[in-house]
């Protein structure tokens, strides 16, 4: 039987068949609030999977599209995930865990189950998440930044910067206005990554680990100067093993 996996975030959607225990390749489009075009073209021509399990931080629209295509193309009702403030020795720092985005928490456990003390975790995309965890399993709580396209957006939106665009030369400063913005972003991102680290190895006790996933994670991976590893797929890890340890 195969389950379809499915992380839906702010900009993208990503998917995966869960074929046997974990290996899965992940497939990334764009979505605008609906399951696109392209998806469906695929998932056509699926042998339709025995379940449907979604993380979803996109919006109700983006999940309301996918329970109706899941109908439709299935007869299927989606699985859709939610925080727990507590999952075995995963306990949320949040006083509401409700409020923590179930991408985070599908993070978090992927992140406290595969590495051995203290982790880091960096999920850069639409925006950018930093959560910190003790090896004992206990979540510090974590930051949240806007993603290096958003800084670059707003800051065009809000000034009269004419809008030129270039990427980061791998300097922190430049000399022109492209390079200087996205000096800025990139920067910015790394630099709070930098800093948490500091801080977690301070909690800790010992050095921890640091985990990069998300759309940008290559682009700000050489600027983060601490020891980091990147997890492309964390989060679709994360509900993979959220729904073996559930049935
Ligand atoms: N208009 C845009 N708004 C936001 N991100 C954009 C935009 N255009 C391009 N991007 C890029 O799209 C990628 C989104 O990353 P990713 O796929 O990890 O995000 P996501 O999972 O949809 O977001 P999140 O989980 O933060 O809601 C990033 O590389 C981001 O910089
Ligand atoms: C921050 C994002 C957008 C990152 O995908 C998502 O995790 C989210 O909507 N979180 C809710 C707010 C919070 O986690 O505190
Ligand atoms: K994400």
């Amino acid at each position: 039987m195969m389950m379809l996996l499915l992380d839906i975030g702010n900009t993208n959607l990503r998917w995966a068949l869960a074929r046997s225990e974990d290996a899965f390749e992940v497939e990334v489009a764009r979505h605008s609030g609906a399951v696109p075009l392209d998806v469906l073209a695929r998932w056509e021509v699926l042998d339709p999977p025995s379940r449907l399990i979604v993380g979803n931080v996109g919006g109700a629209a983006v999940g309301e599209s996918v329970r109706r295509v899941a109908h439709a193309y299935w007869g299927l009702e989606p699985e859709f995930v939610s925080v727990r403030a507590a999952w075995r020795d995963l306990r949320i720092a949040y006083a509401d865990p409700s409020r923590l985005g179930v991408d985070r928490w599908l993070a978090l456990i992927e992140a406290h189950a595969s590495v051995d003390g203290a982790v880091l975790i960096v999920d850069a995309g639409t925006a950018v998440t930093y959560d910190l965890i003790l090896g004992d399993g206990r979540h510090l709580g974590g930051s949240i930044l806007p993603g290096i396209e958003m800084m670059r957006s707003s800051l065009l939106a809000g000034t009269q910067i004419p809008r030129i665009e270039s990427e980061p030369s791998g300097r922190s400063w430049a000399t022109d206005t492209g390079s200087a913005i996205a000096a800025g972003s990139v920067q910015a991102v790394a630099a709070l990554a930098d800093r948490l680290f500091e801080h977690l190895a301070h909690e800790a006790g010992a050095e921890p680990s640091m985990l990069l996933s998300g759309g940008d994670a290559d682009r700000i991976a050489s600027a983060i100067q601490a020891p980091c590893e990147m997890v492309p797929d964390l989060v679709l890890r994360g509900l993979a093993r959220v729904v073996r340890e559930l049935s």
